[in-house]
């Protein structure tokens, strides 16, 4: 039995995990669950998983969950219940997948308490990857990948000597607009730029797939997983996300890995590596091999990728202030304080003001988050 803490369990990616985990009853249990405000989520969660313990954002949420559960379930909040959860000594494995920088110190908490992480939440290793992989090494943890072009490149890595490995090639579908010219974006909504292509994801990533800053945050993310320099890894748009990366090594062959897109194949994988079992999700259709199509990403139509490089290159605080900008920034387009071609010009005014550190500690980091929140939220709404 693999005893389970899922960071985010009311999100896109705590709700697919909860799923993996309710098909294998054998094979998977939950001891401890964290999330922020959905408490009418949470307790449906609580009657069908029995966590030992519960984690949300306010007290006041944790008053009602307590009133409303016919469980015997410990509920707590803020940051000490997050700590909690990650850090419970009977969970064996925890799912980092709440979103943004929120996620960083529950999952450094639960490596330094020496847990297996399954991670989705890529803002992790945008933030502070440095010191997050460090750490890792330091405590012997294991970081397996969910997002799935990091899956996939893991999968392609499996009996591979990383000595190799070439280049590593991220896919990305485009997003929502891809079928427009930059121009063409002027007034798009914020209801257009919500319906991703090919997956169903939480609010932030689906409109950091619209400007593509999450195949950004990605290449900054797989930079780290693989330690790998920015100088081989690359992106390649693919419109329908069945290819979902690949691998070149020295002798110039590639490998890809592929499959209908569907986020409890990382999941799973994560949490069964290094084997598989079955899940119940359709085969690909082979048909659909015929019309897969690539291109070369053009970096005036998605400037927010040309700045991610363009941080992870730079290194110091530079990615940090990026992430933290971008959550800000993105935030107010989702409540209409921002027409979606100012997302990119705002993060890059943000980010021409930040004098870097080098190597910064973890101190540092939260200050340059905070400064570049700050930032973001002071700039007027357009
Ligand atoms: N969705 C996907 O398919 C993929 C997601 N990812 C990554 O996984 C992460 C999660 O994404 P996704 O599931 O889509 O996001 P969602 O918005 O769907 O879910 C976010 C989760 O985080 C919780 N949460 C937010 N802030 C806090 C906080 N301060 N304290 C505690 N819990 C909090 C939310 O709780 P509540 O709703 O209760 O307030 C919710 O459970 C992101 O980093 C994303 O980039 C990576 C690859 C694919
Ligand atoms: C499912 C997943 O991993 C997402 O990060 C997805 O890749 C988003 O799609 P694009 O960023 O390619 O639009
Ligand atoms: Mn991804």
């Amino acid at each position: 039995m693999l005893y389970i803490s899922i960071l985010g369990s009311t999100g896109s990616i705590g709700q697919q995990t909860l799923d993996v985990i309710s098909e294998n009853p054998d094979r998977f249990a939950v001891v401890g669950l964290a999330a922020g405000y959905n408490w009418e989520l949470i307790l449906q969660q609580i009657e069908q998983f029995q966590p030992q313990i519960v984690a949300v954002a306010t007290e006041e949420i944790a008053a009602k969950v307590k009133l409303h559960t016919t469980k015997c379930v410990q509920v707590l909040y803020g940051e000490e219940g997050l700590t909690e959860v990650a850090t419970i000594d009977k969970a064996q494995f925890v799912v980092s997948a709440i979103v943004g920088s929120a996620g960083l110190a529950p999952t450094l908490q639960a490596i330094e308490a020496r847990k297996t992480i399954g991670l989705a939440n890529k803002e992790t290793l945008v933030t502070a990857g440095h010191i997050v992989m460090s750490k890792a090494k330091q405590y012997g943890v294991p970081i397996l990948p969910i997002d799935s072009e990091h899956s996939a490149i893991f999968q392609c890595l499996q009996g591979e000597n990383s000595a190799s490995v070439e280049r590593l090639i991220l896919t990305a579908s485009g997003g929502a607009f891809r079928d427009k010219k930059r121009e063409e974006l002027r007034d798009v909504t914020v209801e257009a730029a919500l319906q991703h292509p090919n997956w169903q994801m939480g609010a932030k990533i689906t409109i950091d797939s619209a400007t593509m800053m999450n195949k950004g945050l990605e290449v900054i993310e797989a930079h780290w997983l693989f330690q790998l320099s920015f100088t081989k890894i690359d992106c390649i748009l693919h419109r329908e996300s069945i290819v979902h990366s690949m691998v070149e090594f020295s002798d110039r062959a590639l490998k890809a890995q592929l499959g209908t897109p569907d986020m409890r194949v990382p999941i799973q994988y994560a949490m069964t590596y290094p084997e598989r079992i079955p899940l119940n999700t359709p085969p690909l259709d082979w048909g659909k091999l015929a019309e897969l199509h690539f291109a070369p990403v053009d970096f005036e139509r998605y400037p927010a990728l040309k700045l991610a490089y363009q941080c992870g290159t730079s290194g110091g605080t530079m990615p940090t202030v990026l992430n933290a900008a971008n959550e800000i920034i993105v935030g107010r387009f989702l409540k209409g304080e921002f027409p979606f071609l100012e997302i990119e010009p705002a993060i890059e005014s943000i980010l021409s003001k930040h004098e870097s550190i080098p190597d910064p500690n973890l101190e540092e980091i939260w200050a340059a988050d905070q400064w570049a929140r700050h930032m973001a939220a002071e700039i007027p709404n357009k």
